[in-house]
């Protein structure tokens, strides 16, 4: 075991000529990792730009509960929470004001007062998350519920109305901040899930098995969940990122595998242990 900051004592140990193998969770820092290294293993579990796809035929209340749990929860630091919806515009006026009572039902404060929304983990995090939000807000997207900070404490924040060229259509803020963008057609839906270099985990809502299967075989992520919101799950499922989400997978299994070395003895004997021919 080596303590120390991951700045400061991270490059020594991942270029290391004993290391066997580098197993990293984190953001981009895992991509100069690799570019740095060798030929050692990696094992990657990066950022996420997890999408929610909302389609004309969900169960709208279902989508909201998830959307607001799984972009939310933990003021939206977790790599799989949600990170964008796309929603059917056929159903986006009925989502977003679903989505926006939950999100005005999210108590804000100290985690020792058991608030669901708590300060974000550093100043320049809450920096960079403003910096989205300004960007979009100079862009004219619509706040459905207003942008507010104090310190590192940001109220949950929905928009909607966000558009392509808005740096928050793209970027992981990892905080509780959550952009919705409608499309006319689910096929825009994918092909923006698809553009985005970061590609964790992604989810979709709809009542169509035949539809479900199409979409989760379209959207190129690590993960999709159907009807439920992105999730690591229980430690025996496999967990990966597409892209620039991660190299390899994790899980029981996988981890063993990724970190044993396979080597190969073949004994041969003097004469043949069987007829051959
Ligand atoms: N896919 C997954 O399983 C998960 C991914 N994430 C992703 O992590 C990101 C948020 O976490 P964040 O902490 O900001 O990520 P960072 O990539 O900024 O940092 C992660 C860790 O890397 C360490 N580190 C910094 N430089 C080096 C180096 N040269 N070598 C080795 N380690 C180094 C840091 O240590 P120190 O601070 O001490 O310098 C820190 O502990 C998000 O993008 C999120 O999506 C989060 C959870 C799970
Ligand atoms: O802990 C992790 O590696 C990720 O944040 C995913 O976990 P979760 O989906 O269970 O929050």
């Amino acid at each position: 075991m080596s303590a120390g900051k991951g700045s400061e004592i991270g490059d020594y140990l991942t270029t290391h000529p004993k290391v066997n193998c580098v197993s990293f969770t984190g953001g981009d820092t895992g991509i100069s990792i690799c570019k740095k290294g060798g030929m050692t293993p990696y094992q990657m579990e990066l950022g996420g730009k997890d999408a929610c796809i909302v389609c004309a035929d969900a169960d709208i209340d279902l989508a909201a509960k998830n959307i607001v749990k799984g972009g939310y929860s933990y003021s939206g630091q977790r790599c799989t929470a949600v990170k964008v919806v796309l929603a059917a515009e056929e159903i986006a006026d009925e989502l977003v004001a679903k989505v926006k009572k939950g999100v005005e039902g999210l108590s804000v404060g100290m985690p020792e007062d058991d608030a669901a929304i708590t300060p974000v983990i550093s100043e320049s995090s809450a920096n960079f998350i403003e910096g989205l939000v300004r960007d979009a807000e100079a862009k004219n997207a619509t706040f459905v519920t207003p942008y507010k900070r104090e310190k590192n404490l940001i109220w949950p924040t929905l928009i909607d109305n966000v558009t392509a060229d808005m740096r928050i259509a793209w970027e992981e803020p990892f905080g509780p901040v959550m952009p919705i963008i409608r499309v006319k057609k689910i096929q825009d839906a994918i092909d923006h899930c698809n553009s985005n270099n970061l590609a964790l985990q992604g989810c979709l809502f709809t009542k169509d098995i035949n539809l479900a299967i199409r979409l989760s075989d379209a959207m190129s992520s690590g993960t999709i969940q159907v009807n439920a919101a992105p999730a690591r799950g229980p430690d025996h499922f496999p967990f990966q990122g597409f892209r620039d989400s991660g190299i390899g997978s994790q899980g029981i299994q996988n981890s063993l595998e990724m970190m044993v070395k396979v080597k190969t003895t073949v004994l041969n004997l003097d004469q043949p242990s069987y007829t051959v021919g």
